[in-house]
């Protein structure tokens, strides 16, 4: 049943959510409300009705404010671009609001019950919430504007997003980029920064997104399809460095958006492997490898951390990462498998360590049996959405492999993302 979805309601906002959203109740139901924290009073408009068990809403003013509320550190945010979306709470509170969230599924998703483990923490990335990203994309409006893209619109927000590094959107109006395409932006390692212009996706050029089914299929079958960039500043590779490593990637290929994170999760993944007493010469699978940040962090850091690590096969689907990866460690045993993890591992040699970084879908329970399947020493399973990580770990449970570690990082500061690293034995 389908219901008007305009109406305005007095809530008393009692939890957090996964996705960002505090937790009300209505006449027995669920009510999300994106933009309330938790012991506040709302009113909050409905912005879906179309669900039995939930609703959505969205704060639409703030009756009692929680003591966590702070002015909003994102005007793009606060001007309803999709950025930063708890831009509006202070940095500790967001921080205990995704480990609750985190905790949350993995209890009822993951099936744990912090017997024997306690719940992980978010922990903070770098010293500051904003100025932490070092990549994004642009949407550039019909008179030509760059901006970030409305959270519930097409609407293109030309306000600042507090988000990326100094420097990142200097002058991004003056870069020559056409109505309707993307700028994508990179900053490197010394802080230089590099744009393209990528082509419209198919007949979107006018940014406009019209309605009509024929133009959805048309654009789903554009979206797919490669688009064209064109430099606009600076260079299409940029130079990244992890320790005394340095990989060139295309602007508009994968590199952790928080500048920190390549060092602090190559560091983590050597730590909890470590504490887990791997040992001896090991032959490692990094799954998800991108350009093979996490093989140079085992090759480079695992004598100290009482391991050896003798060969590693790298997968990974994208052809520049894996063209970066095999640039940047041409001299190492490292070999690396263009192709789906699901289809390319079961023709590998049989890994003592796996490390495995999927995107924000997770492994998947096929994926996380066939690694299983293998009896690896140790995994260390990385994710960026805590529910998919959640189901993978209670899978990889399901075989045997025990968590015995985990930690959590805001690496999204002022977003309702977290990343989580686990490592698991037998
Ligand atoms: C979260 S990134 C991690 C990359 C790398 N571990 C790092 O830290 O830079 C996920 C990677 O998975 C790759 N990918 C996505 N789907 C895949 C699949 N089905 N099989 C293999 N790789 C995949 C992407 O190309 C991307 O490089």
């Amino acid at each position: 049943m389908t219901r008007p979805a305009e109406r305005l309601l007095e809530l008393d906002v009692t939890g957090y959510a996964n996705g960002g959203s505090g937790i009300a109740r209505s006449a027995g139901r669920v009510v999300f409300v994106d933009g309330a924290l938790p012991g506040e009073r709302v009113v909050a408009q409905i912005t879906d009705d179309s669900h039995a068990a939930y609703a959505k809403a969205v704060v639409h003013r703030v009756l009692e404010p929680s003591a966590h509320r702070v002015e909003p550190g994102c005007r793009a945010a606060a001007a309803g671009a999709g950025c930063c979306d708890l831009s509006f709470v202070a940095p500790d509170f967001a921080r205990s609001l995704g480990a609750q969230a985190l905790a949350d599924v993995l209890r009822r998703i993951g099936g744990f019950d912090f017997d024997d483990l306690a719940q992980p923490e978010i922990e903070a990335l770098g010293d500051s919430s904003t100025g932490w990203r070092i990549r994004t994309r642009l949407a550039v409006d019909r008179a030509g504007r760059a901006g970030l893209r409305g959270r519930r619109s097409a609407q293109i927000v030309t306000e600042p997003c507090a988000a990326p590094v100094t420097g990142l959107l200097d002058g991004v109006d003056d870069l020559g980029a056409r109505p309707g395409t993307e700028i994508v932006l990179m900053a490197d390692a010394d802080g230089g920064r590099h744009a393209g212009e990528l082509a419209a996706a198919g007949d979107g050029r006018d940014g406009r997104g019209g309605p009509g089914r024929r133009r959805a299929q048309r654009s789903r079958g554009a979206r797919s399809a490669p688009r064209a960039l064109r430099p606009l500043d600076g260079a299409d590779s940029v130079t990244h460095r992890v320790g005394d490593r340095e990989w060139r990637i295309r602007v508009t290929g994968f590199w952790q958006a928080h500048r920190d994170a390549p060092r602090v999760y190559s560091m983590a993944a050597l730590e909890m492997l470590a504490d887990v007493g791997v040992h001896g010469r090991v032959h490692v699978w990094d799954l998800y490898g991108g350009a093979g940040v996490f093989s140079a962090a085992l090759l480079d850091g695992g004598a100290e951390h009482g391991f050896e690590v003798s060969s590693i096969d790298l997968v990974d689907t994208d052809p520049g990462a894996l063209a970066a990866a095999r640039e940047t460690l041409a001299s190492d045993p490292v070999h690396a498998h263009r192709g789906g993890v699901a289809e390319s591992i079961a023709g590998l040699r049989a890994p003592q360590v796996v490390v495995s970084d999927p995107p924000r879908a997770g492994a998947g329970l096929h994926v996380v049996d066939a690694i299983a399947a293998a009896r690896p020493d140790a995994v260390v399973h990385v994710g960026c959405d805590a529910a998919s990580f959640a189901r993978d770990l209670g899978r990889f449970a399901t075989h045997g492999y025990r968590v015995r570690g985990w930690r959590g990082f805001d690496a999204f500061p002022m977003t309702h993302h977290i990343e989580a690293i686990a490592v698991l034995t037998l």
